[in-house]
């Protein structure tokens, strides 16, 4: 029996970056106009393909893999906590558009309906490459999730470093930024609440 007849049904929803085309020659002129502007010799050969290069990785960076969201129905009655932990997250803060890496730690309390795992992962992703800020990154990713998912609880947690802080400005490495969105019977719930912030590493 494959895995799909086992769970009966799936639902599947295609799910697409939302944000705009990047127009790539006048982002590459712009970046080329702006190392120039800031002294740096863009002349120099090594330098050359430089502006480019620039172009690629923030094209990269602020652009989500486009995913099927697959869903089953919950027919084992599941209805404990299902936990990806450790997902990675590489974000960009919208101040200074310098990366934010670091975990991500999305559970939630199944009601009718479970989702792939790797879901889990790729809507992260989702929310993660776009100009962000760690707050609305977790609240978007559990809103997304209850939205899609009804589930009977959510919770995100994401543990980040932010370059911004830490390669230049108040220059403070090794600091972290924990920040939580918890939903349904996991924000009510004492117990769950408790359960879910253990099982994810927080006191
Ligand atoms: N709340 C929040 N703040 C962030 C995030 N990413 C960066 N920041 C902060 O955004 C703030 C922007 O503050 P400004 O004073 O306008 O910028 P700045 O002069 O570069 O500030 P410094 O970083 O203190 O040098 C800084 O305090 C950053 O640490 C984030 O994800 N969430
Ligand atoms: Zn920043």
């Amino acid at each position: 029996m494959t895995a799909a007849a086992a769970f009966g049904p799936s639902s599947r929803l295609h799910v697409v970056h939302d944000g705009s085309a990047p127009d790539a020659d006048r982002a590459r002129d712009a970046a080329e106009a702006f190392l120039r502007a800031l002294g740096v010799p863009v002349d120099d050969p090594g330098l050359e393909e430089t502006p480019r290069r620039m172009v690629d990785a923030y094209t990269e960076l602020l652009t989500p893999r486009a995913f099927d969201l697959t869903t089953f129905p919950n027919e084992e009655g599941y209805d404990e906590l299902v936990l990806a932990r450790g997902i990675p997250v590489q974000s960009v803060c919208e101040h200074h558009m310098l990366p934010f890496t670091g975990v991500a730690h999305v559970g939630y309390l199944p009601g009718e309906r479970i989702v792939g795992l790797s879901k889990l992962a790729r809507v992260v992703e989702l929310f993660a490459r776009r100009p962000q800020v760690q707050e609305r990154l977790t609240v978007q990713v559990a809103n997304w999730l209850q939205a899609q998912l009804s589930p009977r609880g959510v919770g995100v947690v994401v543990e980040a470093e932010h370059l911004c802080m830490t390669l230049r400005g108040v220059q403070a490495p090794g600091t972290t930024t924990i920040t939580s969105a918890l939903q349904g019977v996991l924000r009510e719930d004492p117990r769950s609440r408790a359960e879910f912030l253990s099982l994810t590493g927080r006191p």
